[in-house]
């Protein structure tokens, strides 16, 4: 998927993928993480999910990343939240806006994930990954799951840890995105630096293929 792909689907307001409630896997097993009070969750291609406004009221500060600006900007608008806009230190095409919402800091950097490095995202204590890993083709998932690594490799504690969401179908009869991601795949992607536990794997649907039989995969990673 190119970045016009995504800028298209949000022009044309295709975004199927975008929700009007809080996920309840999110709500169910976001504490299974063990996150503090204060801490920040980094919510990668982020789009303007409204899980990112449960996860301030549950006391954490948003790291998010998302391609389309547009996306950003809806989200502040629709939060009734003027943000604050700041340019990258170097790379002038790259920003991020900034907000508060329930006293937590929400930053949205506008760009390309790989583009971005450790010290843009700052330091994070778990990833929320929603849509995310299996937004992306099978030749970028790889590239991607080791750049995620990068950006959340805190020195002295190791990679943060990850709260996975997956979607398992038969990829020959549609095709992505979403993309179907097997336990295999997952393993392959970071059972080298996690422990990789089930949490949850339920029957579901994708909405332009009703028919398909689909399964939902919520995955706890763990540094090991
Ligand atoms: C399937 S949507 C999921 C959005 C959000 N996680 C959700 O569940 O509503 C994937 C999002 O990732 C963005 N995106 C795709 N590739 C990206 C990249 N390389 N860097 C940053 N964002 C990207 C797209 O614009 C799109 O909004």
């Amino acid at each position: 998927m190119n970045p016009e792909f995504w800028q298209t689907r949000w022009q044309e307001k295709r975004i199927g993928f975008n929700q009007s409630v809080v996920n309840p896997l999110l709500m169910k097993h976001m504490s299974y993480l063990n996150v503090p009070a204060g801490g920040c969750i980094f919510v990668p291609l982020c789009g303007k999910s409204i899980d990112m406004v449960w996860l301030a009221a549950q006391g954490y500060d948003v790291v998010g990343v998302e391609l389309v600006e547009t996306a950003v900007q809806e989200f502040f608008a629709e939060q009734d939240i003027v943000p604050t806009m700041h340019e990258h230190t170097t790379i002038p095409t790259l920003k991020y806006y900034r907000g508060q919402l329930s006293g937590q800091t929400i930053t949205l950097w506008v760009a390309n994930i790989f583009a971005l490095t450790p010290k843009d995202i700052g330091p994070v204590d778990a990833v929320y990954d929603k849509a995310a890993l299996i937004a992306l083709p099978a030749d970028m998932r790889a590239k991607y799951s080791e750049h995620v690594l990068q950006l959340i490799n805190n020195a002295d504690q190791g990679y943060a840890p990850q709260l996975l969401i997956t979607l398992n179908y038969d990829q020959s009869k549609r095709n992505g995105p979403p993309f179907s991601i097997d336990d295999e795949q997952v393993q392959q992607y970071y059972g080298q630096h996690y422990q990789i536990s089930e949490l949850a794997g339920e029957p579901t649907s994708i909405g332009s293929t009703p028919k398909l039989t689909v399964t939902e995969h919520v995955w706890q990673l763990n540094n090991k």
